[in-house]
């Protein structure tokens, strides 16, 4: 017996179909009026979900979910991990305050290396997200690192500033930015040389994912190796034009900028010097990462590749070792749902679009990138559109509805697992509209699905990551904001039971989040949970 190993529940028999897991990403309960966009949809099937007997509502932000604080709002990666392990690790962003606060993050041997290679007149360059959304960084974090190569007394740090306006304001980057610059300048007042050198909005420079568009990463590749994109004077300067360019313009999709004195750029990347990618989250930053760490390389032309000692602020995959060197240890999220149910020989199909699609996989396995075992493991990938989403709110939720109901009614799969994007990437874009089509789209697949799950006699479980379509807009003083970000809402977890047994009530387990999820499914599968997993939420009739 592996210490994996799944008891099974007894008093319950078998049944026919899967048991299948729905992730509506970005769909939370948020409060009934016009800013919610879940609300304001015409949602007949979700409308009915919420009257069910086994409705559940589950935190899906801040501690429950391992982040510093609880007015951090949720996000796929903690919510994935969360559903995925069944239990709550303390993520990047706490791991990271945690280890500047306690000095640990400056006394291991890649800060050391670093510092060497600023002591050796080589550029200490850092490359990240400069904001307080805590997503993917956190802006006082790299004021940390800045104020001890200060306090070492490196001479020349540059930083590429990525902008964020996805999990802040979408027009909020001067917020960041001119504190930045000021901060940069109060330490080169001592003597140093401290700057901006690049930057760009982060859904065109940087940070793709998944490889659902290099042209991204390689537009940040440009920037902030080689110094070549329009040039400004000032990181600020950039933001004001763009905006003055075209009122329309939000700050994610600023194209990428180059900071130059006299027409020569102030801070390419070169041999000798040192990059720290600053962001703690895996998905986004793997790419870049790897263009940097690459000996063989063909997703573009990298034209020079600086000779750099390049660490992340974490390790961003933990199967395929990506990046080599990083300041602090990533939470080590272990036996996760589908270590146990591989062990257990439970056959198993996860889908999404490629914009979601190591959400299901990757994260949902604690940020492993690989199959746990391919001989019972099926992984599909549709194609996401390289466009804004408000475009296209439907994206590719119809394909993978089809593909889920050949894999239900096939009956080759004993656990089916899904993300429909489209509540979150559209909520993103902030666009009303859109929104309201994108979670239409969802509520139409989910009926198709359930449909489905109900003539194969199985179970449907279905839940959410986070909210963002559940809020639009905010209002001040009878003026709209967009609110293009996650929210702090709840998530609704729904079990469907069309196996005939109606085995299954309410366990009443106090304050539930979605790291009670994994424990239940195992359930439903007829397993009991481990006993290291946090409560179910259903337990057997008695
Ligand atoms: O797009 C992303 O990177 C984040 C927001 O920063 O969204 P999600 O956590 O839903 O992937
Ligand atoms: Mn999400
Ligand atoms: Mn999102």
């Amino acid at each position: 017996m592996t210490e994996l190993t799944l008891q099974p529940l007894s008093g319950y028999s078998a049944f026919p179909g899967p048991v299948v897991a729905v992730i509506m990403d970005g769909i939370g309960l948020g409060p009934a009026d016009d800013s919610n966009g879940v609300h304001v949809a015409y949602t007949p099937t979700l409308d009915r979900l919420f009257q069910d007997k086994l409705m559940f509502r589950l935190k899906a932000h801040g501690k429950a979910v391992g982040l510093p604080g609880d007015g951090d709002m949720g996000n796929s990666e903690v919510g994935h991990n969360s559903l995925g392990a069944g239990r709550v690790f303390a993520q990047g962003a706490k791991l990271v305050n945690e280890a500047i606060a306690g000095g640990t993050i400056f006394t291991g041997r890649t800060w050391k290396e670093v510092m060497a290679r600023g002591g050796q007149g080589g550029t200490v360059h850092f490359i990240g997200m400069v904001s307080d959304g805590n997503v993917h960084s956190h802006i006082e974090q790299l004021y940390a690192l800045l104020d001890r190569c200060a306090a070492e007394k490196v001479k020349r740090v540059r930083v590429h500033a990525l902008i964020d306006g996805r999990d802040v304001g979408e027009k909020s980057a001067l917020d960041y930015i001119v504190p930045l610059e000021q901060r940069l300048a109060a330490i080169s007042g001592s003597g140093l040389d401290y700057r901006i050198a690049s930057g760009g909005g982060r859904m065109v420079t940087t940070m793709d994912r998944y490889n659902a568009n290099w042209q991204v990463v390689e537009n940040g590749w440009k920037a902030h190796v080689l110094g070549e994109g329009r040039q400004f004077t000032a990181a600020s300067e950039a933001v004001a034009a763009y905006y003055a360019e075209d009122p329309a313009m939000t700050d994610q999709y600023m194209a990428s900028f180059v900071i130059a004195d006299g027409g020569t750029p102030v801070g390419t990347i070169n041999d000798g010097d040192a990059v720290i990618l600053f962001n703690f989250r895996g998905d986004r930053a793997i790419e870049i990462s790897r263009a940097f760490e690459e000996d063989v390389f063909t997703e573009f032309e990298r034209v020079r590749r600086p000779d750099v000692l390049y660490a992340g602020m974490m390790q961003y995959d933990g199967d395929a070792l990506i990046p080599k060197q990083y300041l602090v240890e990533p939470p080590a999220i272990d036996r996760t749902l589908g270590e146990y149910l591989c062990a257990a020989g439970v056959t198993s199909y996860a889908i999404s679009e490629t914009q979601k699609f190591g959400h299901v996989t990757y994260f949902w396995n604690g940020n492993k990138s690989g199959y746990i075992d391919k001989k019972l493991e099926t992984y599909d990938e549709v194609p996401s559109d390289r466009i804004t989403f408000d475009l296209r709110p439907w994206m590719k939720a119809a394909e993978i509805t089809d593909r889920v109901i050949e894999a239900v009614a096939g009956g080759g799969y004993k656990f089916i697992r899904l993300n429909l994007a489209n509540g979150d990437m559209v909520g993103h874009t902030g666009i009303e509209p859109a929104v309201r089509i994108a979670v239409e789209t969802v509520d139409l697949c989910l009926g198709r699905i359930l449909a489905a799950v109900g003539k194969a006699g199985g179970i449907a479980l279905v839940t959410a990551d986070h909210g963002n379509a559940d809020c639009m807009w905010t209002e001040k003083k009878g003026k709209r904001t967009p609110m293009v970000a996650h929210t702090l809402n709840p998530v609704p977890c729904i079990i469907v039971d069309y196996s005939g047994s109606n085995a299954f009530v309410a366990s009443g387990c106090a304050d539930p989040g979605l790291s009670n999820v994994a424990a239940t499914v195992c359930n439903l599968l007829g397993y009991q949970a481990p006993e290291i997993y946090d409560p179910s939420l259903v337990r057997l009739q008695p």
